[in-house]
């Protein structure tokens, strides 16, 4: 007879960052961030995203060490380091505008922390040109930050916040202050530096596509607290609240007897009202308010029926169509439509975040 096996619980993944009921709070009122849990994955790539006033910054500057802690707690590697000085965390930042001193060179600013920790001048210089070399500026070491583009500033900016050999690198809107062509450009770079240098990368930005290009998980926050964390896909194809769906785009939000509902813009389909069924629990009357075309597709903007379409209304709904079936079968404004979705296209949307949610990578 077989002894009982105690059931094992595998350990959780190694987390190169814990917050633990992690708060700030600046004055009365709502504070802004509200005990919030969340194990990042050591090695990945954590985007926080949210809107304008979500508390993202207020979380990576107490990552940081430069923004105290009201209460909770942070931890790198199972160590506590909720009260540690920034320079003995074992993070490091990369900020908005570089920050880089405007009178010293390229490698002057990357050897400058080293220098402040009394490292002598050939060692600081060793290391600051090997990580000039590896991000592809060791030509340009002795250049002033004046004398760079915003794109070699920057991978100045990230040999200066990797110098210091730092477990975990944040960024705070490292791309925004880029012109949109070099943004993308230097996305991919980041992407690729993170992915070389296996380091954790938690990087705050208020913009989906970003977030969606760059990271393995993203973290949604609203109003001081985690609405969803997820893959990319997760995030886009189930996002749990209406704030998500509403706040990632490409989604309807739809009320029925269930309640709220999303659906992708791009998993509905128009059918002309005249040749439609009447309306089920997967369908639904619409009029036609904007058309949009958009190069591989067309983007329309419908109303619910009886609404009348005024200059400044915005459409309540969207659909995608393919430009070939726009083509085949064109749509014209105020003409009556039914769209309808697959039971499997929809799902169920909360309407309000939860306070305590627990985020666990
Ligand atoms: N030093 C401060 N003193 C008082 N309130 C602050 C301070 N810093 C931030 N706040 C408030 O805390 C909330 C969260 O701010 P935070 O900067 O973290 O938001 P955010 O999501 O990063 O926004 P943004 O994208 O605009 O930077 C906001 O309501 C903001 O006004």
């Amino acid at each position: 007879m077989n002894a009982a096996v105690p059931a094992t619980k595998s350990p959780p993944p190694s987390a190169a960052i814990e917050l633990v009921a992690l708060t700030k709070r600046y004055a009365q009122g709502s504070p802004a961030v509200d005990r919030i849990n969340l194990r990042i994955r050591s090695g990945s790539y954590c985007c926080l995203l949210g809107p304008s006033g979500c508390g993202k910054s207020t979380t990576l500057r107490m990552i940081a060490g430069h923004e105290s802690v009201s209460s909770g707690d942070i931890l790198l590697e199972n160590r506590n380091i909720t009260d540690r000085p920034a320079a003995d965390r074992g993070t490091a930042m990369m900020f908005q505008s570089f920050a880089l001193f405007p009178h010293l060179s390229a490698l002057d600013n990357v050897a400058f922390s080293l220098k402040m920790k009394g490292v002598g001048k050939t060692e600081r210089h060793t290391r600051a040109k090997d990580l000039l070399d590896r991000v592809a500026m060791g030509a340009l070491a002795n250049r002033k930050p004046a004398e760079l583009s915003g794109g070699q500033q920057q991978r100045v900016a990230l040999a200066r916040a990797l110098i210091t050999r730092p477990k975990v690198l944040l960024l705070d809107e490292p791309l925004s202050a880029l012109d949109p062509f070099l943004r993308i450009q230097m996305r991919a770079e980041l992407r690729r530096w993170q992915k070389e240098l296996g380091l954790t990368f938690i990087h705050v930005t208020h913009s989906q596509e970003e977030a969606m290009a760059l990271a393995d998980t993203m973290v949604v926050m609203n109003h001081g607290l985690i609405e969803q964390v997820g893959s990319p896909h997760e995030i886009y194809n189930r996002p749990a609240s209406e704030f998500v769906a509403r706040f990632m785009g490409g989604h309807n939000v739809l009320d029925t007897a269930a309640g709220k509902i999303g659906v992708r813009t791009d998993h509905m389909q128009v059918t002309p009202a005249s040749q439609a069924a009447p309306d089920g629990l997967h369908s639904k009357r619409a009029v036609i308010t904007d058309v949009e075309y958009q190069g591989t597709y067309v983007l329309l903007g419908l109303q619910h029926p009886g609404v009348s379409p005024t200059a400044h209304a915005t459409a309540e709904l969207s659909v995608m169509v393919s430009e070939a079936a726009f083509a085949a079968r064109p749509y014209s404004l105020g003409e009556a439509v039914q769209l309808s979705w697959a039971p499997e296209a929809a799902h169920s949307l909360k309407t309000t975040p939860s306070p305590q949610l627990s985020a666990v990578l």
